[in-house]
């Protein structure tokens, strides 16, 4: 069951002021001052040692590690300290900072994240961007004007955070207008915080060291640390900016304010202000996700359940998953939907309804797959919104631009082979997909007659993957068909 991350507040800051942790700072020479009273106002303990010589024996017996990228003269120093918290399982908190501006911080930057376990990541938007798909447009310390997180693109960030989550375990924060929070499974947007954060330096040093004061507190709550770290932040920068007005005092008292309050901000009046939304992210159809297509098939359950299949497929690797049901009644269908749609959210992976919009939308599917008939019909990217993953099957250029044009996410083009007589002949020849592949810019998945010995055959077809229903559901094993597929389609996709 979720958890109600406001209800757990009180606790998390009761156990940052009642255990009093240690937490070790490696951070910048510009704001490490603050980083310390920050840790000490939130009720915490810092130590900013920093000597490549002694950070691995610190590292072992704080509660905390902080490590900040701001003046870059202590990468060394916090790869040892990172992997001796690893080892001590200490909690590592990270701020990459102006990580995509230079050579030096691209490297150091790359070099941390593939040495050190980190339980937290924290930046602003450009450097989380560019951390995340590489093209942040970070030129100094602060988030770039294009790089600016508001109410139309806020979503995108949650997605982009949750990925970075699930590549690298953290837990990501982003910091801006709106604060996004999200770890592999669940995405958090905060609108707290003030303008006068942004006018004084190390509001984001400081919240990162914040972050290692509260994952010191509560190591196995993470998730739940971070969002009550950053909200805190937020509310006392709020209350810090109406102090600084009362008094016409500028930013620099601002400062002064915004380490006062978050000694004072109790949890009731955090709760209070705490302006929280959980985002209901779907999964996405992406390119890598065409990968193995698998498609239920309940003819060969063997008296197995759907369920059970099902899940030694998806833990086996399997990308994508369809429920595709021809003869159940539509209330054993919407039950199995509902019970395969968890499972696929369990794994991450993108789960469609078969040619049943109404039981999509009742299931908690990500989305639906049409045939050619249904959007001539009706429009269905309208009637499913624009969130939902649309999958449309097509077999020519001209359907699958016609697809595309409908507002379809991905493509699923056969049948690639003939599936009765003439075996591993091709019924679509690879020039034909590969003109079909380029005539739109979608992913493509190849359905139709597709196994483990004809799969070499796709090669330079531009197919992202395939599409398989016996050739995982017929097997005795389907796991280990589903391990054998991806890696035959690895191999054929030429990685
Ligand atoms: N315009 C704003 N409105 C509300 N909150 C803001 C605003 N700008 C910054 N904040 C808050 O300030 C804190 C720091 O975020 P910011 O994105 O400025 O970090 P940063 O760029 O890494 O800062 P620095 O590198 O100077 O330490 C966060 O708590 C964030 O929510
Ligand atoms: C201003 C500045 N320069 C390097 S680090 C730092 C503090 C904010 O990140
Ligand atoms: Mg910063």
């Amino acid at each position: 069951m979720k958890t109600d991350i406001l209800a757990s507040f009180p606790a998390m800051m009761a156990n940052v002021r009642e255990k009093e942790p240690i937490v070790q700072a490696i951070t910048n020479f510009v704001t490490v001052n603050d980083c310390a009273n920050i840790i000490l106002a939130a009720g915490a303990s810092p130590t900013m040692a920093h000597e490549v010589e002694e950070v691995a024996e610190v590292a072992s017996v704080v509660q905390g590690l902080v490590m900040n990228m701001g003046t870059m003269e202590d990468v060394e120093a916090m790869l040892v300290a990172g992997k001796a918290a690893n080892e001590a399982g200490v909690p590592v908190v990270l701020d990459p900072v102006a990580v995509g501006a230079t050579r030096l911080r691209r490297e150091g930057g790359k070099k941390l994240l593939e040495n050190v376990k980190f339980s937290v990541i924290r930046g602003n938007t450009s450097e989380i961007k560019h951390l995340a798909v590489g093209t942040g447009s970070t030129r100094g310390v602060d988030a770039a004007e294009e790089d600016k997180i508001t109410e139309d693109n806020y979503k995108a960030f949650g997605y982009m955070a949750r990925e970075l989550a699930r590549k690298t375990g953290a837990v990501i924060a982003i910091s801006g207008v709106i604060d996004i929070i999200a770890s592999a499974d669940r995405v958090f947007a905060l609108r707290n915080g003030d303008a006068m954060m942004s006018r004084i330096t190390g509001s984001g040093c400081m919240l990162t060291a914040l972050l290692g004061a509260f994952c010191g507190g509560n190591p196995d709550h993470i998730l739940e640390a971070t969002v009550c770290a950053v909200s805190l932040m937020g509310v006392s920068g709020e209350i810090a900016r109406e102090k600084t007005d009362a008094q016409g005092a500028g930013t620099l008292t601002f400062r002064t304010h915004l380490v006062d309050q978050i000694s004072l901000t109790d949890a009731e009046t955090l709760q209070k202000r705490t302006r929280l939304e959980e985002l209901e992210l779907g999964e996405k159809a992406t390119k890598e996700s065409m990968k193995v297509y698998a498609i239920t098939d309940r003819a060969w359950l063997n008296g197995r359940t759907l369920h059970d299949v099902t899940e030694e497929v998806l833990a086996a690797g399997a990308t994508f998953l369809q429920i595709r049901e021809k003869e159940l009644d539509e209330a054993t269908f919407l039950e199995e939907a509902k019970d395969l749609a968890q499972l696929a959210k369990k794994y991450h992976v993108p789960f469609v309804v078969n040619d049943n919009i109404d039981i999509a939308l009742a299931c908690g599917a990500d989305g639906v797959h049409v045939g050619q008939s249904d959007i001539v019909d009706k429009d269905v990217r309208a009637m499913i919104g624009p969130d939902k993953i649309l999958g449309i099957s097509a077999n020519t250029v001209e359907t699958a631009v016609k697809a595309q044009e409908s507002g379809a996410d991905y493509i699923g083009v056969g049948a690639v082979f003939h599936t009765d007589t003439k075996k591993d002949a091709q019924s679509l020849t690879n020039e034909e997909l590969l003109a079909i592949c380029k005539a739109v810019t979608i992913p493509v998945v190849a359905i139709g007659g597709i196994n483990e010995n004809n799969i070499m055959q796709l090669k330079g077809s531009g197919i992202d993957g395939v599409s398989v229903i016996s050739a995982i559901f017929a097997k005795e094993h389907p796991g280990e068909a589903t391990k054998v597929l991806l890696k035959k389609v690895e191999e054929m996709l030429g990685e």
